[in-house]
């Protein structure tokens, strides 16, 4: 394709991005379905300089004051992702000149907001968390890294094969991958390979899923033969691996609001040979087939809905699209449906509360406010319940008995998990 036509595709996409009225990856996917002609050099190429423009926004639209030309070239230009000479032939010469003076400024002299790239909102809280006595380094260390590209994780479906054996048949089919660190089931892997005609992720020996959620999977902990709810499931990243760790046995409830998304998780079951999952729409978390499961369940998993603001560096978009109104009214419906959830439980059993949230609000108030109003849950340390659960470093994944990962420690996603027993 012409340099020219490419730039100009990249400010096509970036307008209709900007427009943040549906997430990026949608926006992004239904482009390239749109535009079947694509190659995949320039497709990586297209979403790479979108989402380099989401991620450091506020500095690539302060750079972008002193250029000329449509606001979104300009972003283009300055976030551009692909090989620089091939940039280099569709710009002006005042173009060139524009970037080549831009070079000269020393990124260290800016203001905060123009390094970090974060709400105000967003950036204040996360500050006064991981601020030391006047030490900011941690919070620019996860700015930085919230950033960057995540790796692609892998969880091994042990009803499968165990993970060195996964590993193996991705080594034959020219994929170098490393054990994660902290989950025994993962596996990390170099760059980013297309799996999905390779025969260990046809075969459901793999299925793609960050460390981070495989751990919360791990601190529910789901045995053999037991009754297990996961109450929002989605599209069943968290289902495949309790239902993978009960070893295809006893019941596994998936519900959750959204048909369409439990639909998505159709296909992966399959793959899965999991046949211990009952997917079930509910109208919302009061629904009669919760209330017929009152006091009849073994463990309960709440990977409630949230802000996403953990997975920023997957959805640099959530930054600008998520407001402290939504957070506000996520606060809300997390109670609700911990409260109704937590029902299900008869004693001994344990309930785990989980977002892909970094913000106390959604994390540690929902859960301390729970404790307070539930005496007859018992908090469970989170450590032991990993270490139990063969989790590798365990202590390094918790604070103050909550499991609490960040990207720039752990180079998993954010997520923040509670754990209690039932007396
Ligand atoms: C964080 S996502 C779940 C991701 C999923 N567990 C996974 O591992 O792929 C939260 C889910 O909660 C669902 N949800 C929202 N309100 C709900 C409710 N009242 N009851 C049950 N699920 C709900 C949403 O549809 C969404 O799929």
């Amino acid at each position: 394709m012409h340099p020219n036509a490419l730039l100009d595709m990249s400010c096509e996409l970036l307008r209709a991005v900007l427009k943040f009225d549906s997430p990026a990856d949608g926006v992004v996917s239904a482009y390239f379905r749109k535009n079947k002609g694509l190659g995949q050099r320039e497709r990586g190429t297209l979403a790479e300089t979108v989402y380099t423009v989401l991620r450091k926004r506020l500095l690539l639209q302060h750079l972008a004051q002193s250029g000329s030309g449509p606001m979104e070239r300009r972003l283009v230009i300055l976030g551009w992702a692909g090989s620089e000479a091939f940039l280099h032939s569709a710009l002006s010469p005042q173009e060139r000149q524009w970037l080549d003076q831009l070079k000269t400024i020393d990124h260290a002299n800016l203001a905060p907001k123009l390094r970090h790239n974060l709400p105000d909102w967003l950036a204040e809280p996360l500050l006064a968390r991981l601020a030391k006595d006047g030490d900011e380094t941690e919070f620019w260390a996860l700015a930085a890294a919230m950033n960057e590209a995540a790796p692609l994780d892998l969880r091994v479906n042990l009803l499968k094969a165990k993970r060195e054996e996964a590993q193996a048949a991705l080594k034959a089919a020219g994929i170098e991958a490393e054990a994660t660190p902290f989950s025994p089931w993962g596996l990390r892997v170099q760059g980013k390979p297309a799996l999905n005609k390779l025969e260990v992720f046809t075969n459901g020996t793999v299925e793609v899923q960050d460390e981070g959620s495989q751990l919360l999977a791990l601190l529910l902990d789901p045995k053999r033969s037991e009754m297990v709810v996961d109450f929002c499931a989605g599209a069943g990243g968290k289902t495949l691996a309790l239902g993978a760790a009960m070893r295809n046995t006893g019941r596994l409830y998936a519900f959750d609001v959204s048909g369409h998304r439990l639909d998505a998780l159709k296909p992966r079951l399959a793959r899965s040979g999991l046949s211990n999952v009952y997917p079930a729409q509910i109208a919302h978390e009061r629904d009669d087939r919760v209330k017929r499961l009152t006091g009849k369940i073994d463990r309960v998993l709440v990977d409630a809905p949230c802000s996403g603001l953990g997975t920023l560096r997957r959805n640099p978009d959530l930054k600008w699209r998520q407001s402290p109104q939504a957070v506000k009214e996520l606060q809300v419906k997390q109670a609700a449906i911990l409260e109704s959830a937590a029902r299900l439980l008869k004693s001994g059993g344990r309930l785990v509360y989980a977002t892909c949230s970094l913000l106390s609000a959604e994390n540690e108030e929902i859960a301390q406010a729970f404790s307070a109003a539930h005496p007859e849950f018992e908090p469970l340390a989170a450590q032991d319940c990993l270490e139990r659960a063969h989790v590798a470093n365990a202590a390094s994944l918790c604070e103050h008995g909550f499991v609490r990962l960040w990207p720039h420690r752990h180079g998993s996603d954010g997520f923040f998990a509670a754990a209690w027993q039932k007396k």
